[in-house]
């Protein structure tokens, strides 16, 4: 069964049409990737997945839920993380993630904080209000509130932005290890195709609102004959199709 479907989809924001007639599927207990350039409609798309807003048209299907009829049926099994999203500034970091775990309705709310705390190593910030932490700070702490209802589907915008390459590397294999525990599906928007090829199996690459292309790594790298992820990607926002043309 697909954790997402999502068919014949587009939203406009006025006169803009920021995503644009887009079908796919996210297969149960996979990490998907959402590609493309600035402005491409990920966060949109990522947003009508989690019913934030509204498609113009079409249908979006999450965990076996038409969003448009029963979305509170399927909220509490699901998460996001985004760094564009603020936490509360003025409460602290144990206090916004109270606040967020009651309307989740996690049971054992303290030990569920105290064990995201260790795991996201917050220990050392975790009384400070969530206005006076880093942007990496910041980052773990929406990562931590996204993991406190344990999702089967986690919506993850730009997982590793603003976090050191060891902290973005170590993030990294938390979610495959979260995804290996609990069979959880992970959809990740993000611009580091490196992060892309270790930690997806699928990818979908978006382009002006539309979804262009799409396929594991693997097959994507082997169709258009280049070595990696991030050589397809410049590829295709190049309008360089073909694997003949793109060899120069
Ligand atoms: N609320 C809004 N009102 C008007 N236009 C919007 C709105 N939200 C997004 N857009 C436009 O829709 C298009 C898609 O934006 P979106 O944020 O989905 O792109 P993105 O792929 O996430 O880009 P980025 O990589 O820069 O985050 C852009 O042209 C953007 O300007």
């Amino acid at each position: 069964m697909s954790a997402i479907q999502v068919r014949s989809v587009s939203k406009a924001f006025g006169s803009v049409l920021a995503v644009d007639d887009i079908s796919f599927s996210v297969a149960t207990g996979s990490t998907t990737a959402l590609l493309g350039g600035n402005g491409a409609g990920k966060t949109t798309t990522l947003s009508m997945v989690l019913g934030l807003l509204i498609p113009s048209s079409g249908a979006v299907t999450v965990l076996g839920e038409d969003m448009a009829r029963h979305r509170y049926r399927v909220l509490p099994r699901l998460n996001f993380s985004s760094p564009y999203v603020e936490l509360p500034l003025r409460l602290t970091v144990r206090q916004n993630l109270t606040v967020y775990g009651h309307l989740y309705g996690v049971d054992d709310l303290k030990g569920r904080i105290a064990q995201l705390s260790e795991e996201l190593e917050l220990a050392d910030f975790i009384d400070r209000p969530a206005g006076k932490l880093s942007a990496g700070q910041k980052t773990r702490v929406g990562l931590a509130k996204a993991l406190l209802n344990q999702p089967e589907l986690l919506l993850l915008d730009e997982p590793t932005a603003s976090l050191d390459p060891d902290t973005a590397d170590w993030v990294r294999g938390y979610f495959q290890d979260y995804r290996a525990r609990t069979g959880a599906t992970i959809v990740l928007a993000s611009h580091n195709m490196t992060e892309v090829e270790r930690m997806c199996d699928h990818v979908l690459i978006m382009k002006q609102g539309r979804i262009v292309d799409q396929g594991s790594p693997t097959d994507l790298i082997g169709r258009f004959g280049r070595d990696t992820l991030e050589e397809v990607f410049l590829d295709i926002a190049r309008n360089r199709r073909h694997p003949a043309e793109a060899v120069s």
